[in-house]
């Protein structure tokens, strides 16, 4: 499969880094020629065909997703002691000065991956979600037709190309300077179209079928303010300021030519918290995308990628976007007991293992049952609710990102999950999944749809091409 590419970037040159800090976990250089010398000199070349991959949701293994250069672990605390302790048996006059010396040593790698703006696909899709996320939507402008929409995407995608390889948004202009010391710390930013695009910009005859209202579901109670828009961008970074400045260059882009319609922003695991990498967990602490279809899967590209033959042909290497803001009822959650909020999933909290047994990555048994004759996994637990077996085989990437926004007049969380899911097509992946949850699963009692979108987001621009520009100009 090829998806949009990755490299690593190097902020501080070889020169600086303490010779006992290995650059990967097997101590070879992760930089391949060793010269270090800037952007781009790493292992990738930048645009080479390097796998976005890594499995949405799942724990991010250095060499699944090709973007962790100089070992996540020495962003540690523990690794930085490990590094001191390496330094103390270099021992003598030479560690001492070169302490003193020597200009300071990087403490983390995290700034230093950098995800490719080009591809098949967009970025953003299959590479893990990362700590810090904002999705927002934009509307057009009144004025704002076709040419002017146009014009933003080229800006937009050269903001995005350039602050992905850790560059300032733009050339010869005042940037803020909130990303200022930083590396693109695999920053993506993703661009997506609703459906009030087509007909604002008068491109009704390029509109998908796939775009087609979500049907209203029963449990919806949604806020049409924050819900769907002419615009989406998502973007994602390890480093709470790279995306903070990335938020900020893109609005200012957006100048007179839209507006944003709603923001939110969401977060999850930090990668290096854990001692291995591992699936996330969300707010109900439950381990949370063990189950999600991956790149290595023989029909994963189909299953979430509209094809290269696909319609409308500016759509080819796409994907459809459902995200919606599912608040969590926390409070009533923390009353039932772990073997009741186990009941509800039908996985074990600990390690997110089936109830059926076995270990996290083992095939849930929805057959097998208890000595009481009860299924282990209860009928209305939700990974049996919405497994591709129960649902005519629909299957969905889900991407999401946890949120926090303070709390609620009853005093309880306003947080939960930013759900975000893609696929080829909503029809084959969010819709037949949310209308069975509908009927009520174990877990829907616990949750609040409060908003909600479907976007469609086109393949990765190749390299001078912005983002949507088949669709605008083809
Ligand atoms: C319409 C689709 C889905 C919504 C909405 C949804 C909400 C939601 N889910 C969790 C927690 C978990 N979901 C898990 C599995 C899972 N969920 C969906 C779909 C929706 N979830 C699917 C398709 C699956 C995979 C099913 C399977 O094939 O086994 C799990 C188990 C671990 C995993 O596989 O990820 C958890 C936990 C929450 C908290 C939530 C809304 C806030
Ligand atoms: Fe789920």
């Amino acid at each position: 499969m090829s998806t949009q590419n990755t490299r690593k970037t190097r902020k501080t040159p070889p020169a600086q880094r303490t010779p006992e800090a290995p650059d990967t976990p097997d101590g070879s250089d992760s930089s391949g020629s060793g010269s270090g010398s800037g952007s781009g000199s790493g292992s990738g070349s930048g645009d080479s065909g390097a796998d976005d991959s890594g499995a949405g949701g799942q724990g991010r293994e250095p060499q699944q997703n090709g973007r962790i250069s100089r070992r996540r672990l020495l962003g540690t605390a523990s690794a930085a002691g490990a590094a001191g302790l390496a330094a103390g048996a270099a021992g003598g006059a030479w560690a001492h000065s070169a302490a003193q010396d020597a200009p300071p040593t990087a403490l983390s790698s995290l700034g230093s991956a950098a995800v490719s703006f080009h591809g098949t696909h967009q970025a953003g899709i299959v590479a893990p979600a990362q700590a810090h996320g904002h999705l927002l939507a934009f509307d057009l402008a009144p004025r704002a037709g076709r040419k002017q929409a146009a014009a933003l995407l080229r800006r937009w995608s050269e903001a995005a190309r350039r602050m992905m390889a850790g560059e300032p948004p733009a050339d010869g202009e005042r940037d803020t300077g909130i990303a200022l010391d930083a590396g693109p710390a695999s920053l993506t930013v993703t661009f997506g179209f609703g459906r009030t695009f087509f007909s604002r910009t008068g491109l009704t005859d390029r509109l998908p079928t796939q775009l087609a209202p979500l049907p209203d579901f029963s449990a919806d109670a949604l806020d049409k303010k924050r819900s769907d828009g002419d615009l989406w961008v998502q973007i994602g970074a390890d480093d709470a300021l790279v995306a903070f400045h990335a938020l900020r260059a893109l609005q200012r882009e957006a100048a007179d030519t839209a507006r944003v319609r709603w923001q939110m922003s969401g977060f999850n695991r930090s990668p290096g918290a854990t001692e291995h990498p591992r699936t996330m967990r969300n707010l109900m602490g439950q381990v949370d995308g063990t189950n999600n279809p991956r790149p290595e899967e023989k029909d994963f590209t189909e299953r979430i990628f509209v094809p290269a033959s696909g319609a409308p042909s500016w759509m080819a290497g796409g994907s459809y976007v459902v995200q919606r803001r599912i608040r969590m009822l926390l409070d009533a959650w923390d009353t039932h007991s772990l073997g009741e909020q186990e009941q509800v999933i039908g996985r074990r909290k600990s390690d997110g293992a089936p109830l059926s047994g076995g270990h996290e990555r083992t095939t849930p048994d929805l057959d097998k049952r208890g000595p009481d004759g009860q299924p282990l996994i209860a009928a209305n637990a939700h990974i049996r609710v919405t497994a591709p077996a129960s649902n005519g085989g629909a299957a969905m990437l889900r991407r999401s990102f946890s949120f926090h926004d303070g709390f609620r007049d009853d005093g309880t969380p306003d947080a939960g999950l930013l759900f975000v899911a893609w696929q080829a097509d909503p029809l084959r992946g969010f819709v037949p999944v949310q209308r069975k949850l509908d009927r009520g699963d174990a877990l829907s009692r616990f949750l609040r749809h409060e908003a909600s979108a479907l976007f469609a987001v086109p393949g990765g621009p190749r390299k001078g091409e912005y983002v949507g520009q088949r669709l605008l100009e083809g």
